[in-house]
Formats: structure tokens, C-alpha cells, sequence
């Protein structure tokens, strides 16, 4: 498949004013995204994602490494390759405050050039499908957060840009509204053909669109993978297992050596066990030694582990993840 943004050994450092301290908020990330591909970059607060997304749009200029847009170097030929992308950013910033909802879709609409007449079936199409219609006269400043949110987005779909960056687009809205805009993008992933780049912490909307996702540590990629796999990686390998008796001290901490991260839950009916696997075969090795030390086993039930959990091993480094895309 080809590629249309290529990031090479990407490196952002920031300078403290005060201290002159240094802080390396992107830290050598190299990832390409294919054309009408949706990816996701997931990572808890602080780890570099808008970070990342200001470098790719042309905000911030990195420090070290590449950013290739549709085979053009953005430190290059920084407008050309800018041409291509349209953000929506946090803030909503491509919005003009003191027009009214239509007056921001016909103004950025106006720039490209279109006949009256296509302006205006774009537009109307646009608030019908982002639920706008009947605030196209209400000013920017007069929405709400979600409202807005869905402008900005509905600006950046006006642009015809091949890739769009949106930068934490469910932030701060309420659930009904958060679940409305994921579903926007996955109708405008869907039936657009972009190529959408989406930061996040929010593990619903990365699962519900992307194709693939980069999860993003202290400014490094620890995954890079699509959703199922990431999913389809643990969720064979957790095990969660009912003793018919409780585990002496001796018990627990051997058998702990040799599964580490196993934990333990005594209770004064039934005990159990949870761990994560490496290797499904270990299960195996786990029964023999709980038959061996005659620990009666009364269920075991394989968990479904959901991405949320997978996400929080992985930043904690539980898991070690072998990348499946090369850098
Ligand atoms: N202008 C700046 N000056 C100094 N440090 C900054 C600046 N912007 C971001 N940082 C720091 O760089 C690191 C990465 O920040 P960034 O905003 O890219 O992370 P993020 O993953 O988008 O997190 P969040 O979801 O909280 O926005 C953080 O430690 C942040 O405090």
C-alpha cells in the first residue's frame, strides 16, 4: 500500500524558559500511514500526541528527523506539502468566532473556488449530516463545546484536504455528543476516502474507527498494531481461575517466580487466580503445578480483556509488543 505520510526519526525537544530544563516530548518516532487509512495515536496525558500532530501540520517545526507528506518534505517545501492537510486542533482554532455557523462553512468554502451553487449544496449537505441546521445562524462563540466541535469538523471535511489531523476531537464533550462525533467520523472515515491521523485517550473512539492504532509513552511508540490484534494478543492469554482451596504463603510465591504478574484474590469461599500468559501452552504448565501441590481448580474462565486494560499493560510495560509494521 502506499504512503501517504512517512515520519522519520522524529525528535521534539522543548526548553523550560525558567529552568532551561529539557523536555523530550517526541523521542525518535518514525510510522508511515497509508492512503485512506485512519490511525489512531493513543496515549496517556503528556505523552507526545499533540505534540506530534502540531509537527505534522506544520505548528512546530521538529528538531531532528522528517515529516514526508505525499512525497513532499514539509521542512521543504513547507506550503506545498501543507496543501494536503486540514486540523481540527484543540480549541477549535480553524473556526472564526464572530461568524455564524454558515458563515464559517461559506467563508472556508469560498476559498477553493467552487460555483455558488456547489458552495451551497456542500453546505446544506454538511448541517444536515453534522446535525447543524438549525443553528446555521447562531455565532461560534454562541455554541456549545460539541457544537462547535462539529464545525470545526465539518470546516476541516470543506477543505477537500486528503488527510485530516484531529487532535483529541471528542475532548470535554458530554457522552450523548462525544458518541455522536464518533460516529460522524466513522461515517466520514467510511464514506470520504481520507486519511485521517486521530490523537486520543479515549480508547471507545480509537476502537470504534481506526484501523490501526500507535500507542505513544514519554514521547515513544510501544505499540503499533491494529485494534483486533492488540485485542486478539491478550485476550487469549488472560485466564482467570477459581480455587477450591486457598494457597499457603510457600504456594503463592512459587507459584508467583514462576508466573510473575500472577495475582492472587483469597476470599473466605472461593480464591482465585488471574494472570496474563505469554504462551497459551503455559496454561498447561500452570495446571500441572496447582495438581502437583493438589490445589483443587473448580472453573477457569478466559478473559475478555478490553482495550482500555490492554492499553494501560502496554504504557506500563507489562507486555513486551513486538511491532508488527516496520519504522
Ligand atoms: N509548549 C510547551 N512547552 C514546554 N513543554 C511542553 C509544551 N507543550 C507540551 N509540553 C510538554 O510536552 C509533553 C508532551 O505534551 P503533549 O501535549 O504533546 O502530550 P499529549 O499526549 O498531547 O497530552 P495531552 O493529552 O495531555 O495533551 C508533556 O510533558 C507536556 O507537558
Amino acid at each position: 500500500m502506499e504512503a501517504i505520510i512517512e515520519v522519520k526519526n522524529l525528535k521534539k525537544v522543548y526548553k523550560k524558559r525558567k529552568t532551561k530544563e529539557s523536555l523530550i516530548a517526541v523521542d525518535d518516532i518514525s510510522f508511515s500511514v497509508n492512503r485512506g487509512e485512519i490511525l489512531g495515536l493513543l496515549g496517556p496525558n503528556g505523552a507526545g500526541k499533540s505534540t506530534m500532530i502540531k509537527m505534522i501540520c506544520g505548528l512546530l517545526i521538529p528538531d531532528d528527523g522528517s515529516i514526508i507528506v505525499n512525497g513532499i518534505n514539509t521542512q521543504k517545501k513547507r506550503l506545498d506539502a501543507l496543501r494536503h492537510i486540514s486540523a481540527v486542533l484543540e480549541g477549535n482554532r480553524n473556526l472564526y468566532w464572530r461568524l455564524s455557523v454558515k458563515e464559517n462553512l461559506e467563508y472556508f468554502a469560498g476559498n477553493r473556488g467552487l460555483s455558488s451553487k456547489d458552495i451551497a449544496e456542500q453546505i446544506e449537505g454538511l448541517l444536515t449530516k453534522f446535525n447543524l441546521k438549525d443553528k446555521e445562524n447562531e455565532l461560534v462563540n454562541r455554541l456549545s463545546r460539541g457544537m462547535q466541535q462539529k464545525l470545526a469538523i465539518a470546516v476541516a471535511m470543506l477543505a477537500d484536504s486528503e488527510i485530516i489531523l484531529l487532535d483529541e476531537p471528542t475532548l470535554g464533550l458530554d457522552i450523548e455528543t462525544s458518541y455522536e462525533v464518533r460516529e460522524l467520523l466513522k461515517s466520514i472515515a467510511k464514506g470520504y476516502n481520507r486519511t485521517i491521523i486521530i490523537s486520543s485517550h479515549d480508547m471507545d473512539v480509537i476502537q470504534a474507527i481506526c484501523n490501526r492504532t500507535i500507542v505513544i509513552n514519554y514521547g515513544k511508540v510501544v505499540a503499533n498494531d491494529n485494534v483486533e490484534n492488540l485485542l486478539r494478543l491478550f485476550e487469549v492469554r488472560s485466564y482467570k481461575i477459581q480455587l477450591g482451596d486457598h494457597l499457603t504463603d510457600r504456594q503463592y510465591k512459587m507459584l508467583v517466580e514462576k508466573f510473575p504478574g500472577l495475582e492472587y484474590i483469597p476470599d473466605s469461599i472461593q480464591s482465585t487466580i488471574e494472570v496474563d500468559l505469554n504462551h497459551s501452552k503455559e496454561i498447561y504448565d500452570l495446571f500441572d503445578v496447582l495438581k502437583l501441590e493438589h490445589i483443587p481448580v473448580e472453573t477457569i474462565d478466559r478473559q475478555t480483556v478490553n482495550f482500555e486494560e490492554i492499553f494501560m499493560k502496554i504504557v506500563k510495560g507489562e507486555k513486551e509488543y513486538a511491532m508488527v509494521y516496520p519504522s
